[in-house]
Formats: structure tokens, C-alpha cells, sequence
């Protein structure tokens, strides 16, 4: 129309232009399918019937944990995700790191996003220094570099705080321990899009402080941080932007007090 043709056209606000996009949820779904949840009968003669006569296992459950799920995450932001449990949360994570795919929707992202999950692989028989070693260099840096990095990734960790544990295996490392060494490593390196399962819960205050600073640090670097956590207060100190999933859907996005503040509410 002429008249609209007319009309300036709008600049578009000055912040717009720093927010670089890093991942694009797009009206994700996801669907896990659960083989041998029914009641019938698994044995090998009947699955061979099943090929030969083309029909496909009737035991297959389907869970569907994400159900339509959109946002965007920018350069330099800490997002948390919270929601009760089984709602979603690690799963989402584990789409955007390309771990599941989405049945439907698209994800996309910029750069390579690295998921921090408790269950994170370190290899139990192995001492905590050699993890080190091997985290580092599965993480893409170099020996030397790994090398020089080591001490304040084991500090960082405060792992030796009570002995020198990290000259041991780690399957002599309590939870909380192992899951602080995971972390130290995993923060070591600059990423582009770092997501965190959990993995604050684990450590004492102490070491919260500590990782909460570097998640800081992390973002000034320009990266994006996702943090899943049942604690709302590591939520309410690392993070700027809160995700609130419930049964899969995404019930509201926002500013973390705005959003932290209807969740409790919805809890209570
Ligand atoms: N490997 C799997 N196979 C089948 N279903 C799964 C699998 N992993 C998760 N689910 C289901 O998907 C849904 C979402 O699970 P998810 O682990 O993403 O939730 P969550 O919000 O991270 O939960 P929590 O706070 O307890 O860690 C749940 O219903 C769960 O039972």
C-alpha cells in the first residue's frame, strides 16, 4: 500500500545490534522410545516373528519430554532452566548439545555447545590428575597447554584441600568431589555455549563462589551459559534469564526474579 510505503522505516534499537544470537529453539519436540516397557512376552522367537512377518515391537512406549518448546539464547547471557522434576530440563540440554534429536522443530546453534552433565565421562580408574589430562585434551587443548592449566584446575577444584587426593583414583572421590573436578575442567577452557546439569549442587559454598565467578567470567568472554539447577539461588546469582519448563512446555521466560518468583509461588 502507498501510504505504508511512505512510512519511515523504524531503526531498530541500539541493543539489538550487540545481541548475537548463539542457539534457536525452534518449536522443539522431543520423544523418547521406551523398548520392552509393555507387558509382553520378550523372548527371541517372538521378536523373530515380529521381523519376518514386518510388524514392528508393540512395546515400545513413547515418553514425550519436550512438547513445543521456542527460545533464543544471545552472546554473553546465563540462562537458567528450572522447572520440578521431569520436566524437561536435561533433555533440552541434551538436544542443544546434539546428544538427542528432536522429532520435530529445529535447534540451531553457533559454535559448539559442551554439555557439563554430572554424568560427564571421567574414567573412575584413573588418578584425578590424569583426568585432568585427558579432559583437557578431549576438550581440544594442547599437552603443553593442559600442562600449564593443571594446577589451577586443580585448585579451582580444591580437591587437595584435605590431602592429595588428586594423585588417586578417582573412584576413591565422593560425589561431590568428582563432580567439582568435572566442573574445574570442563570451566577451564573459553566456550562458546557451556551448559551446566547440576553440577553447583554438589560442591560447599566455597566452591559455589568460585564457579559462580567463573560463569561470570565465561560470559564476559562472550560466551552463552545454561545452568540447570534445583537450587534458586545459585539460579538467582549466576543467571540474568530464567526458562521455566513444566510436563515439557516452556511456561515462561523472562528476567530471573520475574520468573523465580512465580515458580515459587507455584510450588508453595
Ligand atoms: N532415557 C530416557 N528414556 C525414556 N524417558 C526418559 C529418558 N530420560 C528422561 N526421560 C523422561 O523424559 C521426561 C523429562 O526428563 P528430564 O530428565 O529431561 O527431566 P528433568 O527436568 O531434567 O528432571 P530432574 O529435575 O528430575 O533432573 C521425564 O518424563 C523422564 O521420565
Amino acid at each position: 500500500m502507498a501510504v505504508a510505503e511512505q512510512q519511515p522505516v523504524a531503526t531498530p534499537p541500539q541493543t539489538a545490534e550487540a545481541r548475537v544470537p548463539t542457539v534457536i529453539v525452534d518449536d522443539v519436540h522431543i520423544v523418547y522410545k521406551v523398548y520392552g516397557a509393555g507387558t509382553g512376552k520378550g523372548s527371541a522367537t517372538a521378536a523373530l516373528g515380529r521381523l519376518l512377518l514386518r510388524r514392528g515391537s508393540p512395546n515400545v512406549r513413547r515418553v514425550h519430554a519436550v512438547r513445543g518448546v521456542s527460545f533464543t539464547a544471545y552472546r554473553g547471557e546465563a540462562i537458567g532452566i528450572i522447572g520440578s522434576n521431569g520436566s524437561g530440563k536435561s533433555t533440552i540440554l541434551r538436544a542443544i548439545a546434539g546428544l538427542l534429536p528432536p522429532e520435530s522443530g529445529r535447534i540451531y546453534t553457533d559454535g559448539q555447545p559442551s554439555l557439563l552433565g554430572v554424568n560427564a565421562a571421567l574414567m573412575n580408574d584413573l588418578t584425578g590428575s590424569t583426568n585432568v589430562l585427558l579432559g583437557g585434551l578431549a576438550m581440544g587443548m594442547s599437552q603443553e597447554e593442559v600442562r600449564r592449566r593443571h594446577q589451577g584446575i586443580v585448585d579451582f577444584s580444591g580437591i587437595n584441600e584435605k590431602g592429595d587426593f588428586i594423585s588417586l583414583p578417582m573412584r576413591t572421590y565422593s560425589s561431590g568431589m568428582a563432580a567439582r573436578l568435572r566442573f574445574s575442567i570442563a570451566a577451564a577452557k573459553n566456550h562458546d555455549v557451556l551448559m551446566i546439569d547440576e553440577a553447583l549442587a554438589t560442591g560447599d559454598r566455597a566452591f559455589q563462589r568460585r564457579s559462580e565467578a567463573r560463569i561470570r567470567e565465561l560470559r564476559k568472554e562472550a560466551g552463552t551459559v545454561f545452568l540447570v539447577s534445583h537450587n534458586n539461588n545459585s539460579i538467582r546469582d549466576t543467571c540474568d534469564r530464567v526458562v521455566w519448563l513444566e510436563k515439557g512446555e516452556l511456561l515462561m521466560d523472562g528476567p530471573t526474579d520475574e520468573v523465580i518468583k512465580a515458580y515459587e509461588k507455584h510450588t508453595k
